[in-house]
Protein backbone atom coordinates (compact mmCIF):
# COMPACT_ATOMS: atom_id res chain seq x y z
CA UNK A 1 0.00 0.00 0.00
CA UNK A 2 1.70 3.32 -0.86
CA UNK A 3 2.36 5.76 1.89
CA UNK A 4 1.34 8.64 0.35
CA UNK A 5 -2.95 9.18 0.38
CA UNK A 6 -2.44 11.66 -2.76
CA UNK A 7 0.09 12.65 -5.31
CA UNK A 8 -0.14 14.65 -7.49
CA UNK A 9 2.54 14.88 -10.39
CA UNK A 10 3.11 18.25 -12.84
CA UNK A 11 -0.69 18.85 -12.90
CA UNK A 12 -1.78 21.38 -15.39
CA UNK A 13 -5.37 22.30 -15.46
CA UNK A 14 -6.79 24.81 -18.16
CA UNK A 15 -10.30 26.68 -18.87
CA UNK A 16 -10.00 27.66 -22.69
CA UNK A 17 -6.81 29.88 -22.25
CA UNK A 18 -7.04 30.52 -18.41
CA UNK A 19 -4.39 28.20 -16.98
CA UNK A 20 -5.75 27.56 -13.38
CA UNK A 21 -3.35 25.07 -12.05
CA UNK A 22 0.25 24.99 -13.76
CA UNK A 23 2.88 22.49 -13.35
CA UNK A 24 2.01 21.34 -9.64
CA UNK A 25 3.49 18.60 -8.17
CA UNK A 26 2.70 17.24 -4.43
CA UNK A 27 1.99 14.78 -1.83
CA UNK A 28 0.08 14.22 0.81
CA UNK A 29 1.01 11.44 3.57
CA UNK A 30 -1.46 9.27 5.32
CA UNK A 31 -2.81 10.78 8.08
CA UNK A 32 -1.82 14.10 7.49
CA UNK A 33 -3.46 16.91 7.71
CA UNK A 34 -2.65 18.95 4.75
CA UNK A 35 -3.09 22.60 4.39
CA UNK A 36 -4.06 24.43 0.77
CA UNK A 37 -3.13 27.84 1.57
CA UNK A 38 -3.16 30.67 -1.26
CA UNK A 39 -4.87 33.98 -2.07
CA UNK A 40 -8.25 34.06 -3.88
CA UNK A 41 -7.61 32.70 -7.62
CA UNK A 42 -4.78 30.94 -6.57
CA UNK A 43 -5.79 27.52 -8.07
CA UNK A 44 -6.71 25.81 -4.40
CA UNK A 45 -10.46 24.55 -5.40
CA UNK A 46 -8.94 23.81 -8.67
CA UNK A 47 -6.50 21.32 -7.10
CA UNK A 48 -9.15 20.32 -4.73
CA UNK A 49 -10.89 19.10 -7.57
CA UNK A 50 -8.60 17.60 -9.30
CA UNK A 51 -7.75 15.55 -6.30
CA UNK A 52 -12.04 14.49 -5.64
CA UNK A 53 -11.69 13.33 -9.38
CA UNK A 54 -13.87 15.60 -10.09
CA UNK A 55 -11.74 17.30 -12.61
CA UNK A 56 -9.20 15.86 -15.00
CA UNK A 57 -5.68 17.95 -15.23
CA UNK A 58 -5.08 18.68 -18.63
CA UNK A 59 -1.34 17.42 -18.31
CA UNK A 60 -0.32 15.28 -15.52
CA UNK A 61 -1.37 12.46 -13.30
CA UNK A 62 -3.43 12.68 -9.73
CA UNK A 63 -3.23 8.80 -7.79
CA UNK A 64 -5.32 9.40 -4.54
CA UNK A 65 -5.27 6.32 -1.97
CA UNK A 66 -3.39 4.78 -4.69
CA UNK A 67 -5.55 4.57 -7.21
CA UNK A 68 -6.49 6.75 -10.25
CA UNK A 69 -9.55 8.81 -8.86
CA UNK A 70 -10.70 9.28 -12.62
CA UNK A 71 -12.24 5.75 -12.89
CA UNK A 72 -15.69 5.10 -11.97
CA UNK A 73 -16.02 3.64 -8.45
CA UNK A 74 -12.20 3.55 -7.49
CA UNK A 75 -12.50 6.19 -4.24
CA UNK A 76 -15.67 4.75 -3.06
CA UNK A 77 -16.01 4.53 0.60
CA UNK A 78 -12.02 5.83 0.47
CA UNK A 79 -12.67 9.47 0.49
CA UNK A 80 -15.71 12.12 2.04
CA UNK A 81 -15.58 16.01 0.30
CA UNK A 82 -17.16 18.59 1.51
CA UNK A 83 -17.29 21.06 -1.74
CA UNK A 84 -16.89 24.74 -1.48
CA UNK A 85 -20.32 26.12 -1.42
CA UNK A 86 -22.04 22.59 -0.92
CA UNK A 87 -25.73 23.50 -1.56
CA UNK A 88 -28.06 21.06 0.12
CA UNK A 89 -30.88 19.69 -2.44
CA UNK A 90 -34.28 20.92 -1.24
CA UNK A 91 -37.50 19.11 -0.57
CA UNK A 92 -35.49 17.19 2.07
CA UNK A 93 -35.44 16.44 5.89
CA UNK A 94 -31.65 16.57 6.89
CA UNK A 95 -31.55 13.13 8.39
CA UNK A 96 -33.58 11.41 5.43
CA UNK A 97 -31.38 13.31 3.16
CA UNK A 98 -28.18 11.96 4.94
CA UNK A 99 -29.57 8.35 5.15
CA UNK A 100 -30.16 8.48 1.57
CA UNK A 101 -26.67 9.59 0.41
CA UNK A 102 -25.28 6.93 3.27
CA UNK A 103 -27.54 3.95 1.08
CA UNK A 104 -26.37 5.70 -2.17
CA UNK A 105 -22.67 5.17 -0.32
CA UNK A 106 -23.22 1.46 -0.20
CA UNK A 107 -22.84 1.84 3.96
CA UNK A 108 -24.42 -0.69 5.89
CA UNK A 109 -25.99 1.04 8.33
CA UNK A 110 -27.45 4.10 6.36
CA UNK A 111 -29.46 5.36 9.91
CA UNK A 112 -26.70 4.71 12.25
CA UNK A 113 -24.48 6.66 9.63
CA UNK A 114 -26.52 9.70 9.93
CA UNK A 115 -26.96 9.91 13.13
CA UNK A 116 -23.51 9.24 14.19
CA UNK A 117 -22.42 11.79 11.78
CA UNK A 118 -24.44 14.51 12.80
CA UNK A 119 -23.98 13.92 16.29
CA UNK A 120 -20.14 14.33 15.44
CA UNK A 121 -20.88 17.93 13.81
CA UNK A 122 -22.98 18.82 16.91
CA UNK A 123 -26.21 19.15 14.44
CA UNK A 124 -28.38 16.27 15.83
CA UNK A 125 -31.81 19.36 16.69
CA UNK A 126 -31.53 19.10 12.96
CA UNK A 127 -32.91 15.66 11.90
CA UNK A 128 -36.54 16.56 11.37
CA UNK A 129 -35.45 20.17 9.72
CA UNK A 130 -35.98 20.82 5.52
CA UNK A 131 -33.25 21.54 4.21
CA UNK A 132 -33.96 24.73 3.34
CA UNK A 133 -35.18 26.29 6.52
CA UNK A 134 -31.35 25.47 7.88
CA UNK A 135 -29.09 28.97 8.66
CA UNK A 136 -25.76 28.54 6.74
CA UNK A 137 -23.88 27.26 9.25
CA UNK A 138 -26.14 24.68 10.16
CA UNK A 139 -26.02 23.46 6.19
CA UNK A 140 -22.58 23.51 6.42
CA UNK A 141 -22.59 21.16 8.86
CA UNK A 142 -24.81 18.83 8.10
CA UNK A 143 -22.63 18.82 4.02
CA UNK A 144 -19.83 18.10 6.62
CA UNK A 145 -21.69 15.54 8.39
CA UNK A 146 -22.30 13.87 5.14
CA UNK A 147 -18.21 13.82 3.96
CA UNK A 148 -17.34 12.12 7.38
CA UNK A 149 -20.58 9.16 6.50
CA UNK A 150 -18.92 5.67 7.18
CA UNK A 151 -15.58 7.11 8.49
CA UNK A 152 -13.84 7.07 5.11
CA UNK A 153 -9.48 7.27 5.46
CA UNK A 154 -9.30 10.42 3.65
CA UNK A 155 -11.34 13.60 3.77
CA UNK A 156 -11.08 16.33 1.94
CA UNK A 157 -12.14 20.20 2.92
CA UNK A 158 -12.55 22.90 0.95
CA UNK A 159 -13.11 26.07 3.46
CA UNK A 160 -15.15 24.35 5.81
CA UNK A 161 -14.92 27.34 8.51
CA UNK A 162 -15.51 30.38 6.12
CA UNK A 163 -18.92 32.02 7.35
CA UNK A 164 -19.32 29.93 10.40
CA UNK A 165 -19.55 31.68 13.70
CA UNK A 166 -16.42 31.01 15.93
CA UNK A 167 -17.56 28.59 18.71
CA UNK A 168 -18.97 26.70 15.73
CA UNK A 169 -15.83 26.79 13.72
CA UNK A 170 -14.06 25.50 16.90
CA UNK A 171 -16.47 22.52 17.03
CA UNK A 172 -15.57 22.03 13.39
CA UNK A 173 -11.85 22.78 14.02
CA UNK A 174 -12.35 19.65 16.74
CA UNK A 175 -13.65 17.36 14.44
CA UNK A 176 -10.64 18.04 12.05
CA UNK A 177 -8.65 17.14 15.40
CA UNK A 178 -10.15 13.89 16.38
CA UNK A 179 -9.93 12.31 12.66
CA UNK A 180 -6.14 12.95 12.68
CA UNK A 181 -6.09 11.71 16.45
CA UNK A 182 -8.17 8.39 14.17
CA UNK A 183 -5.35 8.50 11.92
CA UNK A 184 -7.65 10.00 8.73
CA UNK A 185 -5.55 11.88 6.36
CA UNK A 186 -7.59 15.24 5.62
CA UNK A 187 -6.86 17.71 3.27
CA UNK A 188 -8.18 21.51 4.36
CA UNK A 189 -8.60 24.72 1.72
CA UNK A 190 -9.25 27.91 4.18
CA UNK A 191 -8.21 31.38 4.32
CA UNK A 192 -7.99 30.97 7.95
CA UNK A 193 -4.02 30.71 8.00
CA UNK A 194 -4.00 30.89 12.21
CA UNK A 195 -6.55 27.90 11.40
CA UNK A 196 -4.41 26.13 9.43
CA UNK A 197 -1.15 26.68 11.49
CA UNK A 198 -2.65 25.23 14.42
CA UNK A 199 -4.59 21.97 12.40
CA UNK A 200 -1.42 20.77 10.12
CA UNK A 201 1.17 18.95 9.77
CA UNK A 202 1.78 20.30 6.76
CA UNK A 203 0.89 22.57 3.58
CA UNK A 204 1.15 23.75 -0.16
CA UNK A 205 0.69 27.30 -0.61
CA UNK A 206 -0.11 28.24 -4.18
CA UNK A 207 -0.47 31.40 -6.02
CA UNK A 208 -1.33 32.17 -9.17
CA UNK A 209 -1.67 28.17 -10.13
CA UNK A 210 1.85 27.37 -9.50
CA UNK A 211 3.69 25.76 -6.23
CA UNK A 212 5.20 28.51 -4.33
CA UNK A 213 6.26 26.53 -1.72
CA UNK A 214 5.56 23.05 0.01
CA UNK A 215 6.52 21.36 3.28
CA UNK A 216 6.34 20.59 6.54
CA UNK A 217 4.40 23.81 8.56
CA UNK A 218 7.76 23.59 10.58
CA UNK A 219 9.32 24.51 7.82
CA UNK A 220 6.76 26.92 6.28
CA UNK A 221 7.20 28.95 9.40
CA UNK A 222 10.65 28.31 9.54
CA UNK A 223 10.94 27.35 13.10
CA UNK A 224 14.17 25.60 12.91
CA UNK A 225 15.82 29.19 11.82
CA UNK A 226 14.86 32.04 13.45
CA UNK A 227 13.32 33.40 16.60
CA UNK A 228 12.25 36.80 17.73
CA UNK A 229 12.84 38.49 21.43
CA UNK A 230 10.51 41.40 22.54
CA UNK A 231 12.69 43.84 24.41
CA UNK A 232 11.28 45.63 27.24
CA UNK A 233 14.55 48.17 28.21
CA UNK A 234 18.22 48.15 27.48
CA UNK A 235 20.20 48.90 24.44
CA UNK A 236 20.90 45.71 22.10
CA UNK A 237 24.15 45.52 20.38
CA UNK A 238 23.91 44.12 17.28
CA UNK A 239 27.39 43.54 16.15
CA UNK A 240 28.40 41.17 19.23
CA UNK A 241 25.04 39.30 18.82
CA UNK A 242 25.97 38.83 15.19
CA UNK A 243 29.25 37.06 16.33
CA UNK A 244 27.88 34.50 18.32
CA UNK A 245 28.38 30.62 17.40
CA UNK A 246 25.25 29.94 14.89
CA UNK A 247 24.03 33.36 14.63
CA UNK A 248 23.42 34.48 10.75
CA UNK A 249 21.79 37.62 11.09
CA UNK A 250 20.64 39.95 13.81
CA UNK A 251 18.39 43.08 13.14
CA UNK A 252 15.86 45.03 14.95
CA UNK A 253 12.22 45.23 13.67
CA UNK A 254 11.01 48.89 14.83
CA UNK A 255 12.22 49.54 18.56
CA UNK A 256 11.64 46.97 20.48
CA UNK A 257 11.25 43.32 18.64
CA UNK A 258 14.93 41.90 17.65
CA UNK A 259 14.83 39.20 15.38
CA UNK A 260 17.52 36.73 14.90
CA UNK A 261 18.51 33.97 11.96
CA UNK A 262 20.76 31.61 12.72
CA UNK A 263 21.78 28.05 10.94
CA UNK A 264 19.44 25.68 11.78
CA UNK A 265 21.29 22.23 9.87
CA UNK A 266 24.48 23.37 12.57
CA UNK A 267 22.72 24.10 15.74
CA UNK A 268 19.41 23.49 17.64
CA UNK A 269 16.62 26.37 17.88
CA UNK A 270 17.61 26.32 22.20
CA UNK A 271 21.12 26.35 22.17
CA UNK A 272 21.28 29.65 19.97
CA UNK A 273 18.18 31.03 21.68
CA UNK A 274 19.69 30.70 25.09
CA UNK A 275 23.46 31.87 24.13
CA UNK A 276 21.11 35.54 22.79
CA UNK A 277 19.58 35.06 25.85
CA UNK A 278 22.55 34.95 27.90
CA UNK A 279 23.88 37.60 26.05
CA UNK A 280 21.10 40.35 26.20
CA UNK A 281 21.17 39.22 30.16
CA UNK A 282 24.59 40.02 30.81
CA UNK A 283 24.51 43.36 28.90
CA UNK A 284 21.66 44.59 30.78
CA UNK A 285 19.16 44.17 27.85
CA UNK A 286 15.37 43.11 29.79
CA UNK A 287 13.15 40.38 28.05
CA UNK A 288 9.45 40.32 27.60
CA UNK A 289 9.21 36.95 25.51
CA UNK A 290 10.72 34.57 22.94
CA UNK A 291 8.93 33.69 19.98
CA UNK A 292 10.01 31.18 17.57
CA UNK A 293 9.85 30.96 13.59
CA UNK A 294 7.51 33.87 11.67
CA UNK A 295 3.50 33.18 11.36
CA UNK A 296 2.61 31.38 8.13
CA UNK A 297 0.81 34.92 7.54
CA UNK A 298 4.00 36.57 7.09
CA UNK A 299 5.03 33.68 5.21
CA UNK A 300 2.03 33.73 2.74
CA UNK A 301 2.30 37.42 2.76
CA UNK A 302 5.53 37.56 1.57
CA UNK A 303 4.19 36.17 -1.79
CA UNK A 304 4.68 39.13 -4.38
N1 LIG B 1 -14.68 26.62 -14.54
C1 LIG B 1 -13.83 27.61 -14.73
N2 LIG B 1 -13.79 28.28 -15.90
C2 LIG B 1 -12.92 29.29 -16.10
N3 LIG B 1 -12.00 29.70 -15.19
C3 LIG B 1 -11.99 29.06 -14.01
C4 LIG B 1 -12.89 27.99 -13.72
N4 LIG B 1 -12.63 27.55 -12.46
C5 LIG B 1 -11.63 28.31 -12.00
N5 LIG B 1 -11.24 29.22 -12.92
C6 LIG B 1 -10.17 30.21 -12.77
O1 LIG B 1 -9.01 29.54 -12.33
C7 LIG B 1 -8.33 30.31 -11.35
C8 LIG B 1 -8.19 29.48 -10.06
O2 LIG B 1 -9.50 29.33 -9.49
P1 LIG B 1 -9.74 28.49 -8.13
O3 LIG B 1 -11.20 28.53 -7.90
O4 LIG B 1 -9.07 27.18 -8.24
O5 LIG B 1 -8.97 29.40 -7.09
P2 LIG B 1 -9.02 29.38 -5.48
O6 LIG B 1 -7.61 29.44 -5.02
O7 LIG B 1 -9.87 28.28 -5.00
O8 LIG B 1 -9.74 30.78 -5.21
P3 LIG B 1 -10.69 31.28 -3.97
O9 LIG B 1 -9.80 31.41 -2.78
O10 LIG B 1 -11.18 32.60 -4.47
O11 LIG B 1 -11.79 30.26 -3.80
C9 LIG B 1 -9.13 31.59 -11.18
O12 LIG B 1 -8.53 32.60 -11.97
C10 LIG B 1 -10.50 31.24 -11.69
O13 LIG B 1 -11.13 32.37 -12.25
Amino acid sequence: MSERAIEILEATRRFGTKVAVDGVSLSIHRGEVYGLIGPNGAGKTTTFSMMCGYLRPTRGTVRVMGVDPFVDGALKGKMGVLPQDAMLPGGWKVGPLLMYWARLSGLEAPEKEARTSLERVGLMEAWGVDTHALSHGMAKRAALAQALMGRPPLVLLDEPTAGLDPRIANQVRQVIREMKDQHTTVVVSSHNLQELEQLCDAAAILDRGKLAQAGTMAELTAQGAEFRVQVARGTVIIPELQALPGVTSARMEGETLLHIRFDGQAHRPEEVISRVVGHLLQTGVLILGVSQGRRLEERVLQLT
